[in-house]
């Protein structure tokens, strides 16, 4: 059995809506490394980079940081993985991350996972989420659920028409909401080796 390609899926969906609970799930079962553009940006305003406030702020505010600054950080996560398959969390957040990625990176996603979830329960998620993250406060959660109904679902959208996205209920407990994410990694993986 032979892995062909090199294997990337997106995984965009709402804040709040358990991305990062079932990629660390998906890394244990299915052997992805794990690479949240989220993470990536606040580790880079810890590292006292020049850019460190201007991220800071933008993720204050909700605001999408610049494409080239997510995807340099991503390419250089995608290197040091020395893996075949990574899974993008929180990527691509509107049109310019996705046209810019797959045109600086040439990798497109095999599918986009797409976790639907009320706004409710995420927010009921986000303000008892307490890992002291600056934007779980309600100011700011509001401000994410407009940037993504405006510009993160057309670009889920966009890759629906390509018959890109998986789309799971993610209102439901963390383990069923895994069921259904083995099921489509579990085909998935099936495609792809020979
Ligand atoms: N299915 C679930 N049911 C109840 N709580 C959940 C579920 N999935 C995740 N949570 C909890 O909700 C909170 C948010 O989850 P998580 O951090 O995985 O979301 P996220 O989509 O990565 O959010 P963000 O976009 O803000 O990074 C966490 O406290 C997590 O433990
Ligand atoms: N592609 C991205 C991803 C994230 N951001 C900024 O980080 C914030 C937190 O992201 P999470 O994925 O951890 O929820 C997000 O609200 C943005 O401010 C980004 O700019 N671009
Ligand atoms: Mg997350």
């Amino acid at each position: 059995m032979l892995q062909l390609r090199q294997a990337s899926d997106f995984f965009s969906s709402g804040p709040g809506s358990g991305k990062g609970t079932q990629c660390a799930n998906i890394v244990q079962h299915f052997g992805f490394t794990h690479l949240s553009a989220g993470d990536l940006l606040r580790a880079e305003i810890k590292s006292g980079s020049e850019n460190g406030t201007m991220i800071q702020n933008m993720i204050k505010e909700g605001k999408i940081v610049p494409s080239e600054v997510t995807i340099k950080l991503l390419q250089k996560a995608i290197q040091e993985s020395g893996n075949d398959k990574f899974l993008i969390d929180g990527f691509p957040r509107n049109e310019e991350n996705r046209a810019a990625f797959e045109a600086v990176t040439k990798i497109e996603p095999e599918f986009v996972l797409f976790f639907d979830c009320s706004e409710e329960e995420m927010e009921r998620r986000l303000l008892s989420r307490n890992q002291g993250r600056e934007d779980d406060n309600i100011e700011t959660i509001r401000k994410r659920f407009k940037v993504f109904l405006e510009s993160s679902l057309p670009v889920i959208e966009y890759y629906n028409s390509k018959e890109k996205v998986r789309k799971i209920d993610a209102g439901k407990p963390v383990e069923e909401v895994f069921e259904a994410v083995k099921v489509i990694f579990t085909s998935n993986s099936e495609k792809a080796t020979v």
